[in-house]
């Protein structure tokens, strides 16, 4: 199995990272084209994976091809490979936004599928959600499951759900980690150090997301577990609700689902 990539950016490593460190595919099957020189250089010194800038040295060869490009510079990169690509290779798009029907116009002898993944894939946690486009069939999708799935969880989705899953788990990284810095820094106020703040911030959003995953129970009630009676947990909890934080969660979602819809129209 050979597996391309147009783009080699910040999602294409998480990928590359997460299916080379689990032994999915070979290094020597990888190929990534990428416009910078120095990113194709960093690449293949860092995965020993294939790398070039331009994508006509490998692309009909490929069995799959990950578009791993800006919605901004997509049109541009999927004109440059649409006539070179053989009718075998699977499309796979992540790109954000870009529908099923846009992708089967560029690509109309393929099998095209979308997929949402998110930047945890570098460290085996990645959360992906597949749809499948009209040409592509169950074979194609697990196949796709098996490289997404290959560090960390896929499911597979209608493609109306994109935008909310884009949303929630692929935007979901940044949010986080706000969330995680904004907790060192009241460590450091208190008086924490700001390396161990941030291991302390960190590692508690860890466990609490394995308890959630591995327990099967709801969120509010582990928060119960938490929550003594006339105790400390309350009171922060009192706080959060007054502030907002729960609303700020959902508008927070709620505006990148939103641009994931515009940017879909585009
Ligand atoms: N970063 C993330 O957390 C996630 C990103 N995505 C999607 O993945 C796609 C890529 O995002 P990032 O990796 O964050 O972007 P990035 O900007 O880090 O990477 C894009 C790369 O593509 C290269 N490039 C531009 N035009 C090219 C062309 N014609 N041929 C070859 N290479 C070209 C650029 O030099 C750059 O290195 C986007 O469409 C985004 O919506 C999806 C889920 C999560
Ligand atoms: O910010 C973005 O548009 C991309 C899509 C999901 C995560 N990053």
């Amino acid at each position: 199995m050979k597996l391309g990539f147009i783009g080699g950016g910040a999602m294409a490593e998480a990928i590359v990272s997460g299916i080379t460190s689990q032994h999915l595919l070979s290094c020597k099957d990888i190929y990534i084209s990428d416009h910078k020189k120095a990113r194709c250089e960093y690449l293949q010194t860092t995965y020993n994976v294939n790398s070039c800038i331009g994508s006509e040295s490998f692309i009909d060869k490929l069995d799959m091809v990950i578009l791993a490009i800006k919605p901004q510079t997509a049109v541009k990169a999927i004109n440059e490979i649409k006539d070179k690509i053989t009718a075998n290779t699977v499309v796979i798009s992540i790109i954000a936004g870009i529908t099923l029907d846009t992708l089967e116009s560029y690509f109309s002898n393929n099998a095209v599928i979308r997929v949402m993944p998110n930047t945890p894939m570098s460290v085996g946690a990645g959360m992906s959600a597949i749809c499948a486009g009209s040409k592509a069939s169950e074979n194609h999708v697990t196949a796709a499951e098996k490289i997404f799935a290959s560090a960390g969880k896929a499911i597979v989705i209608e493609e109306k759900l994109m935008d909310a899953v884009s949303g929630l788990s692929g935007s979901g990284p940044a949010f986080i980690f706000v969330i995680i810095d904004a907790l060192s820094d009241a460590g450091v106020k208190a008086g924490l150090k700001r390396n161990m703040a941030i291991e302390l911030a960190a590692q508690t959003v860890l466990g609490s997301a394995k308890m959630v995953l591995e327990s099967g129970l709801h969120p509010a009630q582990l928060r119960d577990q938490v929550t003594s009676p006339g105790g400390t947990t309350i009171e922060g909890v009192h706080i959060m609700e007054q502030k907002g934080v729960r609303g700020a969660m959902i508008d927070t979602v709620t505006a990148a689902i939103e641009k994931s819809k515009l940017m879909g129209k585009q």
